[in-house]
């Protein structure tokens, strides 16, 4: 499990970088017949479902604002210290995303411009099943609050108390004790106690996710595909072993479905990480969890930067750490992950929790072709474009040009009466 892989082939780095493979046939079997139950059954059905997959009988499935409320107060202080904290930075970053109007004049008396729309009613998935992950309602709570959302639906399987702080605080308008895929397929489909929403957010395990792309495909939005958690380290001879392994076991103890790697171009590092790792990992209360995840970890001796460069690329880490000397050069190369953190003093956590940037992020290389969670993701853009009399005189041939070899006469008919 801590063997080093030295000088791998560059035409093999396609294969190394494959995540740990899933039984996709008996869990789209699973998925499709808890969307059919949902929709059939509703409510019942998501009593039936949690009975079965988390042995809780549950009769309300709605929490009261005064339950949500009693709940909130058993929160410590220093927690609540803690959250505001990161609310505070996690809200600064995301309303510095916000769109700021501009109206280009294309062509003369033609004036295009687009403004942002709230979509009106999300739904969240909080992640509940071993940790109660009451980050991750500030990751998506704030931007919608941002946004302007006007309904917020909150689902998690957890009962921590800070679950209810946190979505109290980031105006959640409504809060159900539902997990798992039926959570998800209740979002999408709507059931007599959950509204059906018009996106779907939230990372979660691979239940949770493969119900998401099935509500994709009926046509409901989703973030993205953020399964289980994943970081890649690159690491030259300044970085330091231990803040390495606590790095990569930060990752690992989320789930036995995690995964782990750590490039390098110093075999000395490697080995002294390896160390680092198992001894922290033997203080950890969730080392059951780190163990099986590193089951799926690799540790990669390189000959160059050049060629991490090219590996990582490939892998599309969810997180990829940076520590190493200059890496704001190194990230320049970077053209696939779902967040970056550069240097020896930026630890993935940081980002997990309170330093501003979102959490919900495209894993299992989903990187390559999705952003992570931002405020775009919560809005609409619409664009508008108003034309003068003079300015269709400017474009109106080309467009009845255009719409003649495309055959579309009506379309050219609709310039050529005003400009008659
Ligand atoms: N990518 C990201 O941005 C991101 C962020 C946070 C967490 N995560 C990931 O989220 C995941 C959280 O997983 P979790 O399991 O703790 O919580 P979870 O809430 O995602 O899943 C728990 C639910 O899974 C369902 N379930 C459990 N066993 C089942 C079975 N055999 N069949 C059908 N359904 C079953 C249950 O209904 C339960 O409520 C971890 O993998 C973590 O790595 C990812
Ligand atoms: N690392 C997770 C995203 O992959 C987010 C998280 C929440 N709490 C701690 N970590
Ligand atoms: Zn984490």
């Amino acid at each position: 499990m801590y063997s080093i892989l030295k000088f791998p082939a560059q035409s093999t780095f396609k294969q190394i970088v494959t995540r740990p493979s899933l039984d996709s046939q008996s869990l789209d079997t699973l998925i499709k017949d808890v969307f059919e139950q949902v929709k059939s059954s509703g409510d019942q059905a998501l009593r039936d479902f949690t009975l079965k997959f988390e042995k809780k009988s549950i009769s309300d499935l709605a929490y009261t604002s005064e339950e949500i409320s009693e709940k909130a107060s058993l929160v410590p202080q220093e927690l609540q210290d803690a959250i505001q904290l990161a609310y505070n930075n996690i809200y600064a970053f995301h309303e510095s995303q916000k769109l700021v109007e501009k109206r280009i004049e294309t062509s003369p008396g033609v004036v295009c411009w687009q403004k942002s729309s709230a979509i009106e009613r999300v739904g969240i998935y909080i992640p509940g099943g071993t940790a109660p992950l009451f980050s991750t309602i500030l990751m998506l709570a704030i931007p919608a609050q941002i946004a302007g959302c006007k309904e917020v639906v909150l689902c998690t399987p957890g009962d921590h108390p800070a679950l209810f702080y946190a979505a109290k605080l980031c105006g959640v308008t409504q809060m159900f004790r539902i997990g798992g895929s039926q959570a998800i397929a209740a979002m999408a489909q709507g059931t007599e106690s959950v509204p059906a929403v018009y996106k779907i957010f939230g990372p979660g395990n691979q239940y949770v996710t493969a119900a998401k792309m099935y509500a994709n495909r009926l046509g409901v939005a989703i973030d993205m595909p953020a399964g289980p958690s994943e970081v890649a380290v690159f690491a030259d001879d300044s970085a330091n072993p231990a803040y390495i392994a606590s790095d990569l076991l930060s990752q690992a103890e989320h789930g036995h479905d995690s995964q782990v790697i750590l490039v390098s171009t110093s075999e000395t590092i490697l080995n002294e990480s390896i160390e680092a790792i198992k001894s922290q990992l033997e203080e950890l209360p969730r080392k059951e969890f780190a163990q099986s995840a590193l089951e799926n970890s690799q540790f990669i001796l390189l000959k160059s930067k050049e060629e991490a460069i090219e590996l990582l690329n490939e892998y599309g880490a969810e997180h990829l750490i940076l520590a190493c000397e200059n890496p704001e050069d190194f990230a320049d190369f970077i053209t696939n992950a779902g967040s970056i953190f550069l240097g020896h003093y930026t630890p993935e956590s940081a980002g997990d929790y309170a330093s501003g940037t979102n959490h919900t992020l495209p894993t299992n290389g989903f990187a390559k072709a999705y952003s992570g969670v931002n405020l775009d993701s919560f809005v609409k853009k619409i664009t508008l474009q108003s034309i003068s009399k003079a300015g269709l005189e400017n474009i109106g041939p080309s467009i009845i040009q255009m719409a003649e070899a495309e055959s579309l006469q009506a379309h050219a008919n609709a310039v050529k009466i005003r400009l008659s």
